[in-house]
């Protein structure tokens, strides 16, 4: 689905990855960790074209995001559900709607009883009419779930999605991105909690990325 040959990432001063070699194969669970600033959300940006590798190859659903044109960039996007740490909505637009968004921005009429299925899922069914300032952290999070994944995407890459929420809700938003995974969605998580991702391992077989000395290493069990 994803993969990254031999990839490099410079902000314009040293390089903040080097030599970064992986595959997110079609129904895969990767966590993606290591410590602040050590280029997670960088990564990230990579794996769905927001960046452009500054030396090596990423290859997005089999074609190299280099030679992509604005459009197939779009297009593969599409196919790439994102969760970010501060979810951004448009305040002044009911739930419903800013969830719906990547449809209407398609062109594409939502189907009434699947969002109403999707609101029930993540449990925002009694929320659809909020607006987003009036919703809580966990909430907000549930709700990013909900627009990742709108679009029927083939991949979901989370960032820090956990990162404000307690532990109870940090579970609850787990357990919606394995259940994506049992459906079979490829799953991407950047976090730096290594409670969630041991919890996470009970449940779904899980592989560790780990961020160290701007290399990516897979972690064994030592977590
Ligand atoms: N647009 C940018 N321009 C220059 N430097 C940047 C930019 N974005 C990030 N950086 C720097 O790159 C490094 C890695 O940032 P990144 O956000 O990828 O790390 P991270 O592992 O996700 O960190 P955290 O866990 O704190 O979110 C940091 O030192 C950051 O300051």
């Amino acid at each position: 689905m994803i993969a990254f040959d031999n990839v490099a990432y410079s902000y314009g001063g040293g390089e903040l990855l080097s030599e970064v070699s992986l595959r997110l194969a079609p129904g895969s669970f990767h966590f993606l960790t290591g410590p602040s600033g050590a280029g997670k959300s960088t990564l990230i940006k990579l794996a769905y074209a927001e960046l452009m590798p500054t030396a090596g190859r990423v290859t997005i659903f089999d074609r190299e995001v280099r030679g992509l044109s604005r459009d197939d960039i779009a297009r593969a996007r599409r196919r790439i559900g994102v969760v970010h740490q501060n979810v951004e909505f448009l305040d002044h637009l009911p739930l419903i709607t800013n969830v719906t968004l990547p449809l209407a921005v398609s062109d594409r009429a939502p189907n009434p009883q699947d969002v109403s299925d999707l609101l029930t899922w993540v449990g925002l069914q009694n929320h659809a009419d909020a607006l987003p300032p009036s919703l809580s952290g966990g909430e907000r999070q549930r709700a990013a779930v909900a627009r990742a994944v709108i679009m029927g995407p083939d991949v979901i890459l989370a960032d820090e999605p956990t990162g404000n929420l307690d532990w109870e809700m940090s579970l609850r938003l787990l357990t919606l991105l394995v259940e994506l995974n049992r459906m079979g969605k490829t799953i991407l998580i950047a976090t730096h909690d290594l409670n969630l991702i041991r919890n996470a391992k009970s449940q779904v077989a899980a592989r560790v990325l780990r961020i160290r000395n701007r290399r990516v290493q897979l972690a064994g069990a030592d977590l």
